[in-house]
């Protein structure tokens, strides 16, 4: 039995919590950041604003008291989207404990300084911590369909602890000691999700969407070695997996965005029709090429998504570009 609390009641959050909470063997918490939210969430016991459709069960304790909820708990699973991670765990400071284990399972870097969540955790806390990734889309985990996901954490206590408190029969867990190589998995699919999209919102065929899937795994391989982490990482579910998950599936949201782009609309109506719901490559792209030019690495899918989502070239154009790039070895 673990006592957990669940930072964020996005879509990702609700269905880790209801996966946990099947288990029936752990003290649950689960925090959202908007008080109205929590009280919608108490009342109907359901999170009808992102994951409808599955109710919370009663011993889920849902909170709008962060500080208390990081104080109570023995592990802290933090899933808000990766812009307010860090502004999460600075407001929790006063209450971290060297002994509690922190779990990001955001997808993202940060904006403004490119950092992984883990560095961004790093800087202010005093915490053990460990990343959880892969393909999971939220919606098949609380319909408890089989997924496999990889806990990472150079602390192989608490990485082994984790993956005892988040087995079930429907989520088989892996772990590994490489942080940076599922964070980047995570984080860069997204940017390549979001292309995946734009070449089937353009109906550009098969042909093209398998081969930017592996173009694209080879730039986020480049990015993600160049940082640290391990090649057969990204060969794993946490870059292969995921990137095979989102670049294919209809439920990811950043593939979505794309597709919407490749079919002619503009970003801040589709943005808007999100309704709140975060698609993280549309941030991290420009953080990914942030991080892309400190290391020299060269990413050419990732730099035409930047500027059909940021600088206005057309999918039409940025795919042009990408077939006339000069020769290169594979
Ligand atoms: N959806 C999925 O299938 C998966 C998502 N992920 C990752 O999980 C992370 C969260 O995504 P997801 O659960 O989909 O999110 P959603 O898009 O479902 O929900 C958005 C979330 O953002 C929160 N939020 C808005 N403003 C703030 C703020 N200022 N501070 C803290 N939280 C805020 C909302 O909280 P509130 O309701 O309180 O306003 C809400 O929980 C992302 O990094 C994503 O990449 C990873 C694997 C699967
Ligand atoms: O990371 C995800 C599944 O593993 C979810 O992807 P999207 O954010 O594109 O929906």
């Amino acid at each position: 039995m673990s006592r957990i609390a669940i930072l964020g009641a996005g879509a990702w959050g609700t269905a880790l919590a209801l996966s946990l909470a099947r288990q029936k063997k752990h003290e649950l918490t689960l925090w959202a950041h908007t008080p109205a939210h929590v009280d919608a969430m108490i009342a109907t016991r359901e999170n009808k604003q992102f994951l409808p459709g599955y109710a919370l069960p009663e011993d889920l304790r849902i909170s709008k008291d962060l500080l208390l909820t990081a104080q109570e708990h023995d592990v802290l699973l933090c899933v808000t989207p990766s812009e307010f991670v860090g502004d999460t765990v600075r407001a929790m400071e006063p209450v971290l404990r060297e002994n509690q284990i922190f779990v990001s399972a955001s997808k993202g870097l940060e904006n403004a300084t490119f950092l992984r969540m883990s560095e961004v955790v790093a800087a202010t806390s005093p915490v053990r911590f460990a990343t959880l990734g892969g393909p999971s889309f939220a919606k098949e985990v609380a319909a408890a369909l089989p997924t496999a996901i990889v806990l990472a954490s150079t602390d192989t206590e608490a990485a082994q602890q984790l993956q005892r408190d988040f087995s079930s029969d429907s989520l088989r867990v892996y772990v590994n000691d490489d942080v940076t190589g599922v964070e980047l998995g995570g984080a860069l699919k997204n940017v390549i999700a979001l292309a995946a999209g734009v070449v089937a919102g353009l109906e550009l065929g098969s042909n093209a969407a398998a081969a930017l899937i592996t173009r694209g795994m080879a730039e986020m391989t480049r990015l993600a070695v160049a940082s640290g982490a391990k090649p057969e990482t990204m060969a794993g579910l946490a870059g292969y997996g995921d990137l095979v998950l989102t670049c294919t599936g209809s439920l990811s949201r950043n593939r979505t965005v794309g597709v919407e782009l490749g079919k002619g609309k503009k970003l801040p109506e589709i943005i808007a029709g999100l309704n709140g719901k975060v698609a993280e490559g549309v941030r991290c792209t420009g953080a990914t090429l942030g991080l892309a030019a400190r290391l020299g690495i060269e990413m050419p899918i990732t730099r035409e998504m930047h500027a059909i989502l940021h600088e206005g070239r057309s999918p039409q154009e940025a795919i042009r570009i990408l077939m006339t790039r000069p020769g290169k070895s594979e």
